[in-house]
């Protein structure tokens, strides 16, 4: 690489108690262009970037930013925003309900009157408009962020933290294509290749490998707190980033079995109202997996959602095992066995501050009651069976969740629920965040729980995984099915095509 250096990590070390987050990360990033860092689930990616954002104090190591050195232990937010850092996280951190203007003015002040100190709505709105056409965002100041698209939401969030930067300005972006749909992620991705072009120096951490070799000029790759390798992108095939990932393994691949022909019915949503859906019509056998593609605000969690009890049925019925269902609330739910990941699993799903041991037995209690008490060691054992099946990454089962690394986080929410052998289990972006070695597992786990009578439906704005596990894909556009597919016998075109809704019908409700 003969670009000149913008970024240098060298010799980062970061311990938390016991673990050693960061044994020796290094990491340098050439001016205007964009670097891919990679890496599984705890290789400690996040860590380097919240070392160098200055909200975790490194335990040693150096870190030049623009030529000027300083050791890692004294890198505070402050000092990284004057020396040019600038960070975007996955939760992009907008109010949705306000306007595009009103969340900028949030992030740098209200420009106010002299006099008598009022909000200059006038101003507010041209230098909003001003920033929105530096970074070709096609939407006024007043629009409110819901109505955005959301590859343009994740432009907003970028345009908010390089609003006040200089040309020098280095833009860490931690993983913002996991929550976009395929042609969104290509817009956001095309929009930071032009910002490279014209010399904008980016960071992206990602788990998604054929994008990021599609968009990244360099990359480096960490195991276990350390480089794997680093090299240019065009250097590096796939199978030369798995292998520098895993230490040399190979993914696993999970079969696909077929549906067995006069497969009992499993689900019927008859005519259903709910949510943002308008009138849905959707049967699943058991054993068989559906795969719900769709734009965000399309339908696919109101679908989940409702079938979970979580959301109120306006009209329609649903029939689960042939007899009338209309769970209302989840607790309903799971007693006739249904499971659902949701999409927000952090949010919704995990207890942060309880165990790895707690959070993977909270659903199967029962199964660990023995004469009014809970057998610890029947529950310690099938945690500790748990960890192992699902290759959770913890120095123990008695670790608090919240310490393990996001993808790890899910995983274990995940196995919490495929423990539970359920009848119709319900999957929301079952491998977002997740790496492609674990992605692979997820999806052997959720193959066998087919193969064990249960009717699957996961909705994914990744249309790999919807390829690569489903017998049919389901298309939703504004709350309606506008297509039901056999995965044999459709293309990635075709649902894309199939899932882009016109100009009008893209504002979400
Ligand atoms: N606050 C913390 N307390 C204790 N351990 C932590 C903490 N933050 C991270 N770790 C540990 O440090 C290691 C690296 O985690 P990190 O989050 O950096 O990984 P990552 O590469 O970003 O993973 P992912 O792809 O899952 O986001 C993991 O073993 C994790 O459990």
């Amino acid at each position: 690489m003969t670009v000149l250096p913008a970024l240098e990590a060298s010799g980062v070390v970061k311990t938390f108690g016991g673990t050693v987050a960061l044994a020796d990360a290094h990491l340098r990033v050439g001016k205007g262009t964009i670097h891919a860092l990679l890496g599984g689930n705890g290789s400690g990616k996040s860590t380097l970037i919240k070392c160098l954002a200055g909200v975790y104090r490194a335990d040693s190591g150096r870190i030049v930013v623009h030529g000027e050195e300083r050791a890692a232990a004294d890198q505070t937010p402050a000092v990284a925003r004057r020396s040019g850092l600038h960070f975007v996280h996955q939760d992009l951190g907008l109010f949705p309900q306000l306007s595009i203007a009103e969340n900028i003015a949030l992030d740098r002040g209200y420009p106010t009157a002299r006099v008598l100190g009022g909000v200059r709505w006038s101003r507010l709105e041209a230098d909003t408009a001003a920033l929105l056409e530096r970074f070709e965002i096609a939407a006024s100041p007043r629009t409110p962020v819901a109505a955005l698209r959301p590859s343009q939401r994740s432009l907003v969030a970028i345009a908010r933290a390089l609003a006040d930067a200089g040309d020098d300005a280095i833009l860490m972006l931690d993983e913002p294509t996991a929550t976009l749909a395929e042609h969104e992620s290509q817009e956001l991705l095309a929009a930071l290749r032009k910002r490279a072009n014209r010399g904008q120096t980016i960071v992206l951490v990602s788990h998604r490998f054929p994008e990021v070799q599609g968009v990244a000029d360099d990359v480096t790759v960490f195991r276990d707190g350390r480089v794997a390798a680093t090299d240019a992108m065009s250097e590096m095939p796939i199978d030369r980033l798995v292998a520098a990932m895993t230490g040399g393994a190979e993914l696993p691949h999970p079969e696909r079995t077929a549906v067995r022909a006069g497969s009992a019915e499993r689900l019927r949503i008859t005519g259903l109202h709910a949510g943002a859906l308008r009138g849905v019509d959707l049967t699943l056998a058991a054993g068989e997996i559906v795969g719900l593609a769709g734009l965000g605000g399309s339908g696919r969690s109101s679908l989940l959602r409702t079938v979970f009890g979580r959301l109120p049925i306006r009209a329609g019925s649903m029939e689960l095992d042939g007899a009338p269902y209309s769970p209302h609330s989840a607790a309903q739910a799971m007693a006739l066995d249904v499971a659902l990941v949701p999409e927000d699993r952090l949010g919704e799903a995990a207890f942060l501050d309880l165990s790895v041991r707690e959070n993977t037995s909270i659903t199967v209690l029962k199964r660990f009651w023995r004469r009014l008490a809970i057998s610890p060691s029947a529950e310690r054992s099938s945690a500790e069976a748990l960890v192992a099946a699902f290759g959770i990454r913890t120095p123990g089962i008695e670790t608090p969740l919240g310490s393990l690394s996001g993808g790890n986080q899910q995983k274990a929410i995940l196995a919490r629920w495929l423990q539970r052998a359920p009848k119709l289990l319900l999957l929301d972006e079952p491998s977002q965040g997740v790496d492609v070695v674990a992605r692979s597992e997820i999806s052997a786990h959720v193959v066998a729980a087919a193969d064990a009578g249960a009717g699957v439906i996961v909705a994914s704005s990744d249309l790999d995984e919807l390829f690569a596990l489903t017998h049919r894909i389901v298309v939703l556009r504004a709350g309606r099915i506008v297509a039901d597919l056999t995965t044999s016998s459709t293309t990635r075109d075709e649902v894309a095509h199939l899932s882009m809704l016109d100009s009008e019908e893209g504002i979400p409700t």
